[in-house]
């Protein structure tokens, strides 16, 4: 089994709006609404790929009533902390005219410490009957900024490996309780390293600086350009498949999920690698936020390709 934790849920609401802008008024030609928050479409993609998946974290109010509704419909379990605050909005707004992606994300309601350590707990139980435990997104407003860490060690403890893919203090904390695996993107690494990771010698050396911290498996991922994996023996470059891109919000989940998936199965990790990226590549070319068909993924797979170097 597979739990994903969710700490900040939202709704996804994408918005189809033909040439977009700001300073104007836009009538939305479409609009869809799902359970979301990155880890929740880290948990629809493990569903999809045939892996048994629990989805945790917090859930509030009237948004939190459409996100229950939304899994049971979908069929994907829950196992939510109840909070007094209400999930969030996140808004995708698309412009296929323009080609344009834009992300409104809110911050969150607010979690209390009691709420926070209804988490912890769950987590622990959920972590005991886990091959794998990925965590997943911002923090919620109110719990401390080694949260993270502390969800990691408690999984930690029930010898379940864990998948953290977060930003900025979240994750520079997270790192201190050595995840399995990291997957920060290119902005989210430079953010981490406070200067530009412009050449590959930049970004292999962060890799390694991430593999000293503890990580066992440090990815750097690059959007359409793939991403980079470093392993205490291994060091490669992975290239997607050329897909018609709808929309690439949730790739890096999808990317978390097939990797997840490939880990939970015993699989190696380039193995690993072309799973998670051919169902990254199935996500970019589908409307949903975090959607991939598995027949889609396995034509994909084919087309992965990996580059191995060597790092001195
Ligand atoms: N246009 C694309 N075509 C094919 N694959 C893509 C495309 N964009 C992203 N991917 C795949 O998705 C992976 C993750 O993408 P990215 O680096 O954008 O992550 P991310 O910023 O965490 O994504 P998000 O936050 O939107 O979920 C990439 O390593 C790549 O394999
Ligand atoms: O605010 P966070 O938790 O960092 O990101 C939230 C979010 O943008 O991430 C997903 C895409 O990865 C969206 O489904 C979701 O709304």
């Amino acid at each position: 089994m597979i739990t994903t934790v969710t700490v900040n849920t939202a709704i996804d609401k994408t918005y189809i709006v033909e040439n977009f802008g700001i300073n104007g008024v836009f009538r939305v030609q479409r609009v869809m609404a799902q359970a979301g928050g990155k880890g929740l479409n880290v948990a629809r993609v493990v569903k999809a790929l045939g892996e048994e998946v629990v989805a945790t974290g917090f859930l509030g109010g009237h948004n939190g009533r459409f996100f229950a509704d939304n899994l049971v419909a979908e069929r994907i379990k829950g196992d939510f902390v109840p909070i007094a605050g209400e999930t969030r909005i996140c808004l995708n707004i698309l412009d296929p005219a323009g080609k344009t992606q834009t992300e409104l994300l809110e911050p969150g309601p607010e979690v209390s410490v009691e709420e926070g350590e209804k988490l912890r707990e769950k987590v622990r139980v959920l972590a005991r009957h886990s091959r794998v435990v990925t965590m997943s997104g911002s923090l919620a407003q109110g719990l401390p900024s080694d949260y993270y860490a502390q969800l990691i060690e408690m999984a930690h403890q029930e010898g379940t490996k864990v998948i953290l893919d977060t930003s900025g203090t979240a994750l520079l904390e997270g790192l201190k309780a050595r995840p399995f695996m990291v997957k920060p993107n290119l902005q989210e690494a430079e953010a981490l390293t406070g200067k530009p990771l412009n050449d590959e010698t930049a970004r292999w050396d962060f890799l390694c600086r991430l593999l000293n911290a503890g990580v066992e498996i440090a990815v750097l991922s690059l959007g359409e350009e793939g991403a980079l994996f470093a392993t205490g023996n291994n060091f490669f470059r992975v290239t997607p498949p050329e897909v018609q891109v709808i929309n690439t919000v949730g790739c890096g989940d999808a990317f978390v999920a097939g990797f997840a998936v490939a880990l939970a199965r015993g699989e190696d990790v380039p193995d690993a690698a072309r799973l998670a990226t051919a169902a990254a590549a199935a996500n970019a070319a589908s409307l949903g936020t975090g959607q991939c068909n598995v027949e889609v993924v396995e034509k994909l797979i084919a087309q992965v390709e990996l580059f191995y170097t060597m790092i001195k």
